[in-house]
């Protein structure tokens, strides 16, 4: 057994998927790894060729090293397509690059101006976390090069110093804000997409999936990962005689009877199983790796505990209520709704011989 909140949350979570949102982050984090491995192969080959006669040693074989770096997450990425671990990589090697770059002062010690663009670099590429993280680290390894004790390193002098880690703390901050603030407005989107989704496939009045919701995203996910579902049995499900409760009791009565009876088999379900509501007082019932022997067996428990739960009203009356269930088999995709139709038929063959029964064909 388990509870109604539990269940749709759970199925909620495993059915809706807000692809287009993901897709585009995804492109975005992608683009920008690969603009940031493309122009760093470029300058980086660029430099050495234009300029490995006139560097000092250190210098070539610091580019040399950040080349062959850069290259070699380019070449994981593309055969491993893990985005964060080398997008990790790229971002170490080029604060690596920069460290040694301050150390060495660059062509003519300019190497300060070429670090500028590494915070809005990484907080593109790798978010947050690691882009605050990443530009604390390099923040922390330039100043004590700049500013601890002389152990060879370039000369700069005390204006240029102070000035570049104003400016880089800086671009630091506002690469932050940017960052923290797309994130934020990205997860909102995502957030209303997602409750927009669910809202347009959820019965008001049960809060079950509604009929939408089966014909939309449950064949959707079906043919996507059929062995999650195949084989599958389905039941239809219809409430007996609920034209009289209507009659008798009124339309919110009729109302509470349906919610009660949406409870009940909710209640009664698997996680995987899925229940619902398919139009008036129909239901249906979705159970992937269950056979026909078991999902009469499920119907059954269904049935005897709809008959076993009358609605308690406010008058303190008990309404009881029964209902009757056809039940069918799907072996593929395609003939998912020539099985509902024959879980129907065999509904209304139940109806026939006398309603509150189970059958099939
Ligand atoms: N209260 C309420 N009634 C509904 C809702 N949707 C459908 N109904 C009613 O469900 C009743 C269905 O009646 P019928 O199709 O004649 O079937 P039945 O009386 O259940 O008889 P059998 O199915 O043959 O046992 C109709 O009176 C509809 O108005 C709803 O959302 N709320």
């Amino acid at each position: 057994m388990q509870q109604n909140n539990s269940h749709t949350t759970d199925l909620w979570r495993s059915f809706i998927e807000v692809d287009g949102l993901h897709s585009a982050e995804l492109k975005r984090r992608v683009f920008s790894f690969l603009a940031m491995s493309g122009i760093a192969l470029v300058v980086f080959s660029g430099l050495l060729l234009a300029n490995f006669q006139t560097y000092p040693w250190l210098l070539s074989i610091t580019l040399l090293g950040a080349l062959i770096a850069v290259f070699i997450n380019v070449v994981i990425y593309f055969s491993t397509r893990q985005l964060k671990y080398c997008s990790i990589g790229i971002a170490l090697t080029v604060l690596l690059l920069s460290v040694l770059l301050v150390y060495t002062g660059g062509k003519e010690n300019t190497a300060l101006y070429w670090i500028m663009f590494y915070p809005v670099v990484v907080f593109t590429m790798l978010g947050v976390r690691f882009g605050l993280l990443l530009t604390a680290l390099a923040i922390g390894a330039i100043a004590f090069q700049l500013y601890g004790p002389d152990f060879g390193q370039a000369n700069y002098g005390h204006v240029e110093k102070s000035r570049f880690l104003s400016g880089f703390s800086l671009v630091v901050f506002f690469a932050f804000i940017s960052e923290y603030f797309r994130d934020k407005s990205h997860q909102a989107i995502t957030n209303i997409t997602y409750n927009q989704k669910q809202k347009a496939n959820t019965d008001a009045l049960t809060g079950l999936p509604n009929r939408r919701f089966i014909d939309a995203i449950f064949l959707t996910k079906m043919e996507k990962t059929t062995a999650e579902f195949l084989p599958m049995a389905v039941i239809m499900c219809d409430i007996d005689r609920f034209k009289d409760v209507n009659d008798n009791y009124g339309h919110d009565i009729g109302d509470k009877a349906l919610m009660h009876i949406a409870k009940l088999m909710q209640n009664q379900l698997r996680y995987s199983d899925v229940v619902a509501r398919y139009g008036g007082e129909e239901f249906i019932i979705c159970l992937p790796h269950a056979s026909m022997r078991q999902a009469v067996q499920i119907a059954e428990k269904l049935r005897k505990n709809i008959e076993d739960h009358p609605v308690n009203l406010e008058s303190g009356e008990n309404l009881a209520l029964t209902a009757s269930f056809g039940v069918a088999e799907v072996h593929s995709v395609v003939a998912f709704y020539n099985a509902v139709k024959q879980a129907d038929e065999a509904l209304y063959s139940a109806k026939r011989s006398g309603r509150n029964r189970v059958a099939t064909l």
